[in-house]
């Protein structure tokens, strides 16, 4: 790895997950740690790789305008998303979720990684025990047909879940020793 790159880890975490990858991952890459909130748009070009880190909530990764926003000053640089979710890492995720958060432009040029998450229904916000609940009945009304995702998913409602790895960071780890 050329040590002379400098590398920002950015994340925006609710309810922990994905700061717990973010901190992996920087400790792992000697990068510097922001949650997005510690650091402006204009920050970013201070850095030759910039990786940042978002959970998903109905399928949009929290906090990622900030590298859309600024992604005509960041676009020479090295740029990884990883979004954190409960679904299992399936053929079609990556492209479901690259079409629901990047125009074509941004998404062929920036490197995207999914990473299993953690859920726990009591420990939920309002708003998100509302809207879970929400999915939960429509969840309910189609036990029988139910997939191993939406199956997983109601079981989460009655014991927390944690899929949280060390071990998974290792792609975003290798991608980025490629690249620089
Ligand atoms: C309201 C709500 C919506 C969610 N939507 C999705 C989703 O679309 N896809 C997914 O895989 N996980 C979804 N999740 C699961 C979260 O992404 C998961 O719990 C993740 O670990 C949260 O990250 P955090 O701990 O960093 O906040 C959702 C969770 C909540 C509470």
């Amino acid at each position: 790895m050329d040590n002379n790159k400098s590398i920002a880890v950015i994340y925006k975490s609710k309810y922990g997950s994905t700061k717990k990858y973010a901190g992996w991952i920087a400790l792992k890459l000697d990068a510097d740690l922001y949650e997005i909130s510690d650091i402006r748009g204009k920050d970013l070009k201070d850095y030759d790789v910039i990786i940042f880190g978002g959970s998903l909530h109905a399928g949009k990764i929290k906090g990622v305008d900030l590298i859309i926003k600024n992604y005509d000053m960041i676009k020479e640089k090295e740029i990884i998303v990883f979004a954190v979710g409960l679904s299992h890492e399936k053929d079609k995720l990556l492209n479901s979720i690259m079409e629901k958060n990047f125009d074509e432009e941004i998404g062929n040029n920036i490197k995207l990684f999914y990473l299993r998450g953690s859920f726990n229904y009591r420990e939920l916000s309002i708003g998100d025990k509302a809207m879970m609940s929400i999915l939960k009945i429509d969840l309910k009304s189609k036990k029988d047909e139910l997939d191993e995702d939406g199956k997983g998913m109601l079981e989460a409602f009655n014991a927390p879940i944690d899929f949280c790895d060390k071990k998974s960071i290792e792609k975003v780890i290798i991608c980025v020793n490629e690249n620089i």
